[in-house]
């Protein structure tokens, strides 16, 4: 009887421990997404049209944590789509892209539960005409007075969990201050961060980032990759990222999506061939051959004791800042230190510009000149001009000859061209055009911008800056979703290309982008609104 109490006892133990290994198992292989060799085309195309993906081939375990790594082109992105379901999956996966959501009783439908965040601006938003992005910087119109937290508490979130979790993501963020002010008001960082919160929120099974360290300073970069992994590793949701091949890959992600053209490769981390972003070590012959940034030319801005107040927020303190013909100027600081605010001073997009006691702007105080005048000096490219430029399609498309061409008008305009203004435009798409960066030339100069990939969006938003030589160069995050080859060709011209008297405002979190050396430049930091001037071997 003892005997066979024994055999019972080491039975049960065997059968547990197999129960155990196999819960394990299943848990560990249960297939997330699986694409066994598919081929990819857009809605409405046949199975003889050019697909966008071939033999694409993918199998994504539970527990491993992917990244999809890609160039400028658009092929990043319509991989995204095809997650998203917006493609035709030929022959179409046996149990659904995302196989473990028929497990759920009752199955989830992939449409409601995989999300995406991403900054590109949205193909012809609304009419297709120029938003006009500075009614920021006035009295918040009462259609925009809707604050930080009514748009993230919308209809799909609600309830106590749904409280506490969004107090803990809106800390951990650095959100919880921003709160109840307009949505309208928040910088770019912020914006974006806010844009991941309410997501996060809506709780999707899978949420898909595009991109999701642009725009975010140095130090909160860290922080959110740290509270992505921890999320992913939650299983809520299960966090798939697109990053540009530069960027640092997490130390959490195991495996990586390589999107080269029509094919994508998908491999473990340590197989994966990765170009870490690292500052550029070439020194042009132009660097070698310049003095140190001493000022020698005329001043252009010069403003003394600068202020901007919204009610009891004191956004710049106390600002002395003047440029001189040919600086060179790294404005940093971190996400809503101020820097497009004071831009916008300079730009006279500002409507407190006006009340400033010295603002000198191109020789004369700043209430002395109409705004259209004073951005006829300036060539400017910012996430907001992004943002806002115009992505109609159809018969009135604005080409991407249009699109530079708008450089030579003060604020958003058409204007007939003459001989004179396309050949400039030829110039400097010889210069910095698909030619020189990679890119795909043919009738380059005639495809809608609103079909260009966001980072040769970003190219054309940068020649439109450049076409007109201005004395004066605003350059805000205007890299943006380029690759590293466009970076290298656009820092070349900067270090280059310019005229002598050219001087440039350049801002960017990543200081490797800055494209001369620190000898050539003068940087000025933005502490929560106020300035310090650093000395040349600064770094952020
Ligand atoms: N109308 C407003 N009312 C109150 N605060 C505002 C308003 N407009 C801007 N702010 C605040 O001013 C601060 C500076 O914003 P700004 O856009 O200049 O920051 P930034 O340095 O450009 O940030 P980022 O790096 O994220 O682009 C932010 O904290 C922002 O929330």
């Amino acid at each position: 009887m003892l005997v066979l109490r024994k055999m019972w006892h080491r039975e049960d133990l065997f059968r547990r421990r197999l129960n155990f290994h196999w819960r394990y198992y299943n848990q560990s292989q249960q297939c997330v997404l699986h694409l066994p060799k598919a081929t990819v085309y857009r809605f409405g195309e046949s199975n003889k049209a050019t697909p966008v993906f071939r033999d694409l081939d993918w199998k994504i375990s539970e527990g491993e944590s992917w990244a999809i790594v890609g160039g400028p082109g658009t092929e990043k992105r319509t991989l995204l789509e095809t997650l998203l379901g917006h493609t035709r999956i030929s022959p179409p996966p046996i149990r659904g892209l995302y196989p473990f959501l028929s497990n759920f009783n009752p199955p989830k439908d992939p449409l409601d539960c995989v999300a995406l965040v991403s900054f590109a601006a949205r193909r012809s938003a609304g009419s297709g005409e120029f938003y006009d992005y500075t009614a920021r910087y006035g009295a918040v119109r009462d259609d925009d007075c809707i604050t930080l937290r009514q748009s993230i508490f919308s209809d799909e979130v609600h309830g106590s969990t749904a409280q506490t979790e969004f107090d803990i993501l809106t800390k951990r963020l650095d959100l919880t201050r921003l709160l109840d002010l307009p949505l309208v008001a928040l910088s770019n960082g912020q914006t974006r961060r806010a844009r991941i919160v309410k997501e996060l929120l809506k709780k999707p099974e899978i949420l898909l980032l595009d991109e999701p360290l642009t725009g975010l300073d140095i130090h909160f970069r860290p922080k959110l990759i740290r509270l992505l992994g921890e999320i992913h590793a939650s299983k809520q949701p299960r966090i798939i990222m697109a990053l540009r091949p530069q960027d640092p890959l997490p130390d959490w992600i195991t495996h990586v999506a390589t999107v080269n053209g029509s094919e994508v490769h998908t491999t473990p981390r340590s197989e994966a061939a990765l170009h870490n972003h690292s500052r550029s070590q070439r020194t042009s012959e132009m660097s070698l051959k310049s003095e140190p940034n001493v000022s020698k030319g005329k001043p252009l801005v010069d403003a003394k004791n600068l202020n901007v107040r919204y009610q009891d927020r004191h956004v710049l303190k106390n600002i002395d800042w003047t440029i001189h013909e040919g600086d060179k100027w790294h404005l940093q600081g971190a996400n809503g230190s101020g820097k497009t605010t004071l831009l916008a001073m300079i730009t006279g997009d500002h409507p407190q510009s006006y009340i400033q006691p010295h603002l000198m702007l191109f020789g004369s105080h700043r209430r002395g000149q109409p705004t259209s005048s004073l951005q006829r000096m300036i060539g400017f490219t910012s996430p907001e001009v992004f943002n806002a430029f115009p992505r109609r399609l159809g018969p009135s498309a604005l080409t991407v000859r249009d699109a530079i061409a708008t450089g030579f008008e003060s604020t958003f305009s058409y204007r007939p061209r003459c001989a004179e203004i396309d050949a400039r435009i030829d110039e400097i798409l010889r210069q910095l055009g698909p030619d020189q960066w990679g890119g795909d030339p043919t009738a380059f100069d005639q495809r809608p911008f609103a079909l260009l990939s966001p980072g040769e969006q970003s190219m054309v938003l940068l020649l439109r800056a450049l076409v007109g030589r201005h004395p004066l160069l605003i350059l805000d995050e205007v890299f943006a979703g380029m690759d590293s080859r466009m970076i290298e060709v656009a820092k070349a011209y900067l270090r280059d290309g310019l005229d002598a008297k050219q001087a440039v405002i350049f801002v960017t979190h990543w200081l490797e982008e800055v494209p001369w050396d620190s000898h050539l430049t003068k940087f000025l930091r933005l502490d929560d609104g106020f300035a310090t001037h650093l000395p040349p071997s600064s770094s952020q």
